[in-house]
């Protein structure tokens, strides 16, 4: 029989899962998993976007949820891909993206994670800066490979401790801040 969670991430990308559960765990929080493909709706607003995939992941799994809605956002291209960051890996991928860059190189990674149950619907958002670098390096998932965090010569591919410092980190954190205090003001 399966086991049961209070909380599921609901996500097609079992990537991403992976990395929340383990930086949950950390903060005491056991973490589902719900593999499935949510409704996006095309936006410039991110906060959007995350709001109708929870709501959408809601009515699903018909549990509490989070789902976690990210983008890459460079500088030197207004911010593309943004919103749209899911997309362009599947088209043009790294190597496509490394293409479109001169010597600007700043980016960020931004990470909404958004919380649904019957009654609350809630948004937690981080970012973290860094560069693009000039070739692929490491092996690693999505945009990992080419995503230098600030402070750091290597990509997320290469580090180990990816995990302490990210953006789904800081999201998760802020997340996690809310949800016990949430458990502990049920419990009263
Ligand atoms: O089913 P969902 O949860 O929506 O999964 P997704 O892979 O479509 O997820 P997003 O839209 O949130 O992600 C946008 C893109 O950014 C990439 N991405 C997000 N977080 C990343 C990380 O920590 N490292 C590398 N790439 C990342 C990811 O591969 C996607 O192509």
């Amino acid at each position: 029989m399966h086991k049961s969670f209070d909380l599921y991430f609901v996500s097609s990308n079992s990537h991403k899962y992976k990395e929340a559960k383990n930086i949950l765990d950390s903060f005491g929080i056991k973490l589902g998993f719900l593999k499935l493909t949510l409704e996006e709706i095309q936006s410039n607003s991110l906060k959007e976007i995350a709001e109708n995939k929870a709501k959408d992941a809601f009515s699903k799994c018909k549990k509490p949820i989070i789902i976690e809605d990210d983008g890459l956002f460079i500088d030197s291209l207004n911010g593309f891909p943004g919103p749209y960051s899911s997309y362009v890996f599947r088209t043009i991928g790294n190597n496509g993206i490394l293409k479109l860059l001169s010597s600007k190189r700043n980016a960020k990674f931004v990470s909404l994670i958004t919380y649904c149950d019957k009654k609350n619907l809630k948004t937690f958002d981080a970012k973290l800066d860094g560069t693009i670098s000039k070739s692929q390096k490491g092996k690693g998932w999505g945009y990992d490979p080419i995503f230098i965090p600030k402070n750091s010569r290597k990509t997320f591919a290469e580090i180990n401790h990816k995990n302490e410092l990210s953006h789904r980190f800081k999201a998760l954190k802020k997340f996690s801040n809310w949800y016990l205090h949430k458990l502990e003001s049920n419990d009263r």
